[in-house]
C-alpha cells in the first residue's frame, strides 16, 4: 500500500472545512458580516413571523456548537461537524425550498465531513494513497454539486478548484504554522503520549490487604457506579456513562468522601485508551483527554498541564502554543478531579479551563465533594456564565451490589482466606451495620479489616462498632513495623498517632493534601515521639503506613507525598482532636482546631469524625461539647439538608440533639436512600417543627416527598410523624393522603390528636382505638369521632374497672361511625344508647357500673359480653334488667364475696333474658365458699335460668354444676334442666 506522507494530512484537515465554509458563505450570502450566526438565524425567523429561538431549542438544535454559533461571525476556524450541522439546518429548515433538491448536496457534504472525522480518529486507516485520492475526489464532487445547487458561474467554480489544487500541491511542504498540522500531530502522537503518561500510573492501586501491600488492577476491581441528577425530580439512578449525554458544557459529579469520584475519573482515563469490551464506547467522540487533579499545588497554568501531557510535542519549535491552539479545535475531554481540594494555585488552572469551555469543542467533567459546589464551584461557573449539570454518585445500598463489589476485591485476597468467606461474613452482619458500608472506601476498609481482624468483625453489633476497628487496624500495621523489644508499645503508638494526627490537622487547615520531600522531613521530625529515657522513637514506622509517595509527572519535578487517602488524613486529625477532648483539658474546640471559622469548611469531615466518636464513646463529653460542635459544624457548612441528615445518622444516640442542625438548613432538596435514614428524617422534621416554623413551612413540600420515599406510608408511621410535630400536625397529616390500605391505630392521647388531623385528609376502613381513658382527657376525642364518620371503629377503653366511661361514649351517638367492637365500662343509660346508635354487628364487652337496661342493644351485636359486680340482694323485689335474647348473651359476675351467693343469684336472675338462657354464665374473682355454690345453682336453676350447650372440657355431661377453672376465683356455671348434685368440680 502506498502511504501518503503524514504531513499531507494536514492539508486535508484544512481543506475540508475550508470548502464547506465556502459553501456556508454561499448559503448565507445575505448575512451581514458582523452578525453572529445566531443573530442571522433570529433575523430569518423574524422575517418569517416566527418566534425567536428559546435557549433550550437553540441548544437542542446545535448541541455542542450552540455556544460557538452565538459568537462567531464566519466559518474560518470552525470544524467540519459544526459547519455541517449549521449548513444542513439552513438548507433543510431555514431556507427550505421544495423546488430545489438538496439531497445530493447534503450527501456530498456528509461524505466529506465523515472522511475528515474518520481521519481524526484513525489516521493510519486514511493515510493510504487510495483513501487520499478518495478524499480529493469527494471534495471535487462536492464543489461540482455546490456549483449546480447554487448556480455558480464557471469562473467561480474554476477558481475554487484551482485553490484546492494549489493546496494539494503544497503537500510536500507542510506548514508548521498551520493549526491543522498540529491537529494531526496531536492525533498521531499526542494520544499516545497521554496514554504513556497515565496508563501505568492509573492502571493499578496498592491495598493493604495483607501484611504487605498488594497491587490490584483497577479495571479488575472497578464497580460500575450509578449516578443521578441532583436536581432531578424523579430521582432515577443511571449508569455513570450517561453523564456524557448532558446538554450543558460542564458535567459536575458530586459524591461524599470515598464515594468513588477519583476512581471514576481514573477509570474514564483508562477506558479512553482501552474501551471496555462489550460495552458502549461512550468516549469515542473525544479526540483527546486531559486529566488534572485539584490537589496539585505546583502546576500553575493550563499550558503547564498541556506540557505534562504532550511533553515532546510541546518541545518542538512553536509547540507549546500551537498544541494548545490545536487542542481547541479538537474534541477534548477535560477531567478535573477533586474540586473540593482546590487551592490558590490549582484554582488558576481550573479557571483557565472553565473560561475556555464556551468556545471549545470540549467537555469538562469535574468531580467534587458536595459542599464545594455551593461554596466555590457554582460561583466560579456563574461568574463565567457557564451552565452545568450536577450529578451525584449514588451510595451502594443494596446488599447484592455490596456483595458484587466485595467479590471483586476478594478475588485478590487469595491465600489463607476461604473463598467466599469475606462476602459471607458481610452477609451475616446486621442490616444496620451493613448500612455503614455504602461508599466504596468503606467497603474497601471492610476488606482490609476482614483480612486483619475477622474476629473483630464478628463482634460488631451496632454501626458504632465499625469505626474504632479501622484505627485498631492502623495500630496493628504500625506495630508490625516497630521493634518487639520496645517498652510501652501501646503508649508509644498512641503518642505517634497523636503526633501524626496533629500534623494531619495542620496540613488540612492549610488545605495541603500533597507535600514535598522537605516538608516530609519536617513532619518526620515533629512526629518523633519521646520515649522513656528521653530517647526519641523513629517516626518512619507510622509514616510509612499512613503515607503514599507520588512519582512526578515530569522528569524535573521531585517526589511528593500525601496520606493514603484524604479520608484517612481526616480520620487521624479527628482522632487527635478526640484525644485532646477526652484528655480532659479545658481547651476550647476552636483552640484545638486552630483555624479561623472561615477555614472550618476544610475540616468538615474531621468535625464529623469527632462528633460521631464523641457520641459513641463519651456521651458526657458529647453533651458538654455540643454547643461548640454545633457552631463549628455550622461554620463548616453543614447546612445542606443531606449533610445534616448524614450528620444525624452518624449519632444515633444523640440524633435528637444533632437534628437541631436542621434549623440551619438552607434551600435544596432532601434525599433519603435507605430505610434507616427514616428516623433521621423524622428527627429533622421534629426539630424543624419545634425550632424553626419558618423553615419548616418552607421545607415541608420537600420533606413530604422525602418522607414518602423513606416509606412513611403506613398509617401508624404517618401518625407518629404527625405526633412529633404538634405545632404542624395539620400540615404533616397531609401524609395521610398517601397512606396505603390497612388499619389505623390509636393508643394514646397524642395519637388521638394526630389521627384527628389525618382524618381530615383521608379515612381508613378500620380504626382501632385501645386507650386508657385518662389519656382522653383534654384531647379532641369528639373531633376524632366526628371525623371518623363512616369508619369502622374498634374501641377498647381502659382500665378494666367499674369507673364509667360514658363521657367518651356520648360522642358516638349519631356520629355515623360503625362501632364494630367495644370494650369498656358504661354507667348511664345514655351511654348504652350511644353504643346502640353506633354498633353494627359488633362484639360488645360491657362492664356495667350501674344497673342498666341493655335491651336497646338488640340487633346491634354479634356477641355480647356483660360484666357486673353482684347487685345488692333485694329478695323478690330485685329489679329485672333482662339482657337481649339473641344472640345469647354472656354474663360474668365479678368479685362475689364469701357469703354473698344470694346476691349473685339475684344478679343473674335480674339480667336473665326473657327466655332465661345465657350463652355463658361465669363468676370471676369469686370468693364464694364451696358450700355456697350448690345453693347458688339451685336458686338460679329454680328460677328457670339455663346456659347453652355443654361446657367443653369441664366434664359432667349434662349436669347442672359449677366448675372451678384455671385461675383462682374463676367458676363456670353450667345450668341445665337437671337439678344440681352439690359442690364444685375441678376443670380438666
Ligand atoms: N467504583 C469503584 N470500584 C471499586 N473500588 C472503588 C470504586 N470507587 C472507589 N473505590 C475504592 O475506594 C477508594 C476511595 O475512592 P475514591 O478515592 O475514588 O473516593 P473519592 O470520592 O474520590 O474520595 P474523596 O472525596 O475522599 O477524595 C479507592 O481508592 C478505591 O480503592
Amino acid at each position: 500500500m502506498e502511504i501518503v506522507p503524514q504531513v499531507s494530512m494536514d492539508n486535508f484537515m484544512y481543506l475540508s472545512p475550508k470548502i464547506m465554509g465556502l459553501i456556508l458563505n454561499k448559503e448565507c450570502h445575505d448575512k451581514a458580516s458582523n452578525d453572529t450566526y445566531r443573530q442571522y438565524l433570529e433575523k430569518q425567523r423574524i422575517c418569517k413571523g416566527e418566534n425567536p429561538f428559546s435557549n433550550t431549542e437553540w441548544k437542542k438544535t446545535f448541541g455542542f456548537s450552540s455556544k460557538v454559533f452565538e459568537t462567531v461571525t464566519n466559518p474560518d476556524k470552525e470544524d467540519v461537524t459544526a459547519i455541517f450541522c449549521l449548513l444542513s439546518y439552513m438548507i433543510t429548515t431555514v431556507h427550505r425550498d421544495d423546488s430545489r433538491d438538496c439531497n445530493e448536496l447534503l450527501m456530498k457534504l456528509r461524505e466529506v465531513k465523515d472522511w475528515r472525522n474518520k481521519a481524526f480518529h484513525n489516521l493510519q486507516a486514511v493515510t493510504s494513497k487510495q483513501n487520499f485520492e478518495g478524499l480529493r475526489a469527494a471534495l471535487v464532487e462536492l464543489i461540482d454539486e455546490a456549483g449546480s445547487f447554487y448556480s455558480l458561474s464557471h469562473v467561480e467554480m474554476d477558481g475554487i478548484k484551482q485553490e484546492v489544487n494549489n493546496d494539494i500541491a503544497k503537500l510536500e511542504a507542510p506548514d508548521t504554522e498551520s493549526i491543522y498540522y498540529w491537529c494531526s500531530r496531536l492525533m498521531v502522537c499526542g494520544k499516545e503520549a497521554v496514554r504513556l503518561l497515565w496508563e501505568a500510573r492509573l492502571s493499578s492501586e496498592m491495598l493493604t490487604l495483607n501484611n504487605d501491600t498488594i497491587k490490584v488492577k483497577r479495571r479488575d476491581v472497578f464497580h460500575s457506579l450509578d449516578v443521578k441528577v441532583r436536581a432531578g425530580a424523579d430521582g432515577k439512578a443511571f449508569s455513570y456513562i450517561k453523564v456524557f449525554e448532558a446538554q450543558e458544557e460542564i458535567i459536575v459529579i458530586t459524591g461524599v468522601a470515598g464515594a468513588g469520584k477519583t476512581t471514576l475519573v481514573k477509570n474514564i482515563v483508562l477506558q479512553f485508551f482501552q474501551p471496555q469490551q462489550g460495552s458502549v464506547d461512550y468516549l469515542s467522540s473525544f479526540d483527546q483527554l486531559i486529566f488534572f487533579e485539584c490537589r496539585d499545588r505546583t502546576t500553575e497554568k493550563l499550558s503547564d498541564v498541556i506540557k505534562q501531557h504532550f511533553g515532546d510535542l510541546c518541545h518542538e519549535l512553536g509547540g507549546q502554543d500551537n498544541v494548545l491552539d490545536a487542542l481547541l479545535s479538537l474534541h477534548v475531554l477535560f477531567l478535573i478531579d477533586g474540586f473540593d481540594e482546590v487551592n490558590d494555585v490549582s484554582m488558576k488552572v481550573v479557571t483557565e479551563i472553565v473560561k475556555m469551555t464556551w468556545r471549545l469543542n470540549c467537555r469538562v467533567l469535574i468531580t467534587t465533594r458536595p459542599h464545594a459546589v455551593q461554596e466555590k464551584l457554582s460561583p466560579l461557573l456563574s461568574r463565567n456564565d457557564i451552565s452545568s449539570t450536577l450529578y451525584e454518585i449514588m451510595p451502594i445500598t443494596k446488599l447484592a451490589d455490596q456483595l458484587a463489589f466485595l467479590r471483586r476485591y476478594e478475588a485478590y485476597l487469595g491465600g489463607g482466606s476461604p473463598a467466599g468467606g469475606m462476602t459471607k461474613c458481610f452477609e451475616s452482619l446486621s442490616e444496620d451495620v451493613r448500612s455503614q458500608f455504602s461508599e466504596p472506601i468503606n467497603l474497601l476498609h471492610y476488606c482490609e479489616m476482614y483480612k486483619h481482624f475477622p474476629e473483630a468483625i464478628a463482634s460488631w453489633q451496632t454501626p458504632g462498632d465499625v469505626a474504632p476497628t479501622k484505627l485498631i487496624l492502623y495500630k496493628k500495621l504500625v506495630r508490625t513495623k516497630l521493634s518487639d523489644s520496645l517498652e510501652d508499645i501501646d503508649v508509644l503508638i498512641k503518642n505517634m498517632f497523636a503526633a501524626v494526627g496533629a500534623e494531619a490537622l495542620d496540613l488540612l487547615s492549610d488545605d495541603a493534601l500533597i507535600f514535598s520531600q522537605e516538608e516530609l522531613l519536617a513532619i518526620k521530625e515533629r512526629c518523633k515521639v519521646t520515649m522513656r529515657g528521653n530517647e526519641k522513637s523513629d517516626s518512619a514506622a507510622v509514616l510509612s503506613v499512613v503515607l503514599r509517595e507520588h512519582r512526578p509527572l515530569a522528569g524535573h519535578e521531585s517526589v511528593s507525598y500525601s496520606f493514603k487517602h484524604k479520608s484517612e488524613q481526616e480520620m487521624f486529625a479527628g482522632n487527635y482532636i478526640l484525644q485532646r477532648i477526652l484528655g480532659g483539658r479545658p481547651d476550647s474546640l476552636s483552640s484545638i482546631l486552630g483555624v479561623p471559622k472561615e477555614g472550618l469548611t476544610r475540616l468538615r469531615e474531621v468535625l464529623l469524625y469527632v462528633l460521631q466518636a464523641l457520641s459513641r464513646d463519651s456521651p458526657r463529653h458529647f453533651q458538654r461539647r455540643w454547643p461548640e460542635l454545633k457552631e463549628a459544624l455550622r461554620h463548616a457548612g453543614v447546612t445542606a439538608a443531606d449533610a445534616v441528615r448524614d450528620c444525624v445518622t452518624r449519632c444515633p444516640d444523640h440524633a435528637g440533639t444533632v437534628a437541631e442542625l436542621a434549623a440551619l438548613v438552607k434551600d435544596g432538596d432532601w434525599h433519603v436512600y435507605n430505610g434507616s435514614l427514616r428516623e433521621v428524617l423524622l428527627y429533622v422534621l421534629q426539630a424543624l417543627s419545634r425550632d424553626s416554623p419558618r423553615h419548616f413551612q418552607r421545607r415541608w413540600p420537600e420533606l413530604k416527598e422525602a418522607l414518602r420515599h423513606a416509606g412513611v406510608t403506613a398509617a401508624d408511621a404517618v401518625r407518629d410523624c404527625v405526633t412529633r410535630c404538634p405545632d404542624h400536625a395539620g400540615t404533616v397529616a397531609e401524609l395521610a393522603a398517601l397512606v396505603e390500605d390497612g388499619d389505623w391505630h390509636v393508643y394514646n392521647g397524642h395519637h388521638v390528636e394526630a389521627v384527628t388531623e389525618m382524618l381530615h385528609q383521608t379515612k381508613p376502613r378500620h380504626l382501632m382505638v385501645v386507650i386508657d381513658v385518662f389519656a382522653l382527657r383534654g384531647v379532641p376525642w369528639r373531633e376524632l369521632v366526628t371525623g371518623a364518620e363512616g369508619v369502622e371503629i374498634a374501641l377498647t377503653l381502659r382500665p378494666d374497672d367499674y369507673e364509667p366511661h360514658d363521657n367518651f361514649l356520648l360522642p358516638l351517638q349519631n356520629s355515623g361511625v360503625k362501632l364494630v367492637h367495644f370494650s369498656g365500662c358504661v354507667g348511664t343509660q345514655a351511654g348504652v344508647v350511644a353504643i346502640a346508635s353506633a354498633a353494627r354487628d359488633a362484639r360488645l364487652s360491657i362492664r356495667m357500673a350501674a344497673l342498666l337496661d341493655l335491651g336497646t342493644l338488640r340487633g346491634k351485636y354479634r356477641e355480647l359480653f356483660v360484666y357486673t359486680r353482684p347487685l345488692p340482694h333485694r329478695g323478690r323485689a330485685s329489679l329485672a334488667r333482662p339482657l337481649p335474647v339473641s344472640p345469647l348473651p354472656y354474663l360474668y359476675v365479678e368479685g362475689a364475696e364469701a357469703g354473698s351467693w344470694k346476691a349473685v343469684a339475684s344478679t343473674i336472675t335480674a339480667f336473665a333474658p326473657s327466655g332465661k338462657r345465657f350463652g355463658r354464665l361465669r363468676l370471676l374473682d369469686c370468693k364464694l365458699r364451696a358450700e355456697e355454690l350448690p345453693l347458688l345453682l339451685q336458686e338460679v336453676q329454680g328460677c328457670g335460668v339455663r346456659t347453652a350447650g355443654g361446657a367443653v372440657g369441664t366434664g359432667g355431661g349434662n349436669d347442672t354444676r359449677a366448675v372451678a377453672v384455671g385461675k383462682e376465683g374463676v367458676v363456670w356455671l353450667h345450668i341445665t334442666d337437671k337439678l344440681p348434685s352439690g359442690g364444685t368440680s375441678g376443670a380438666q
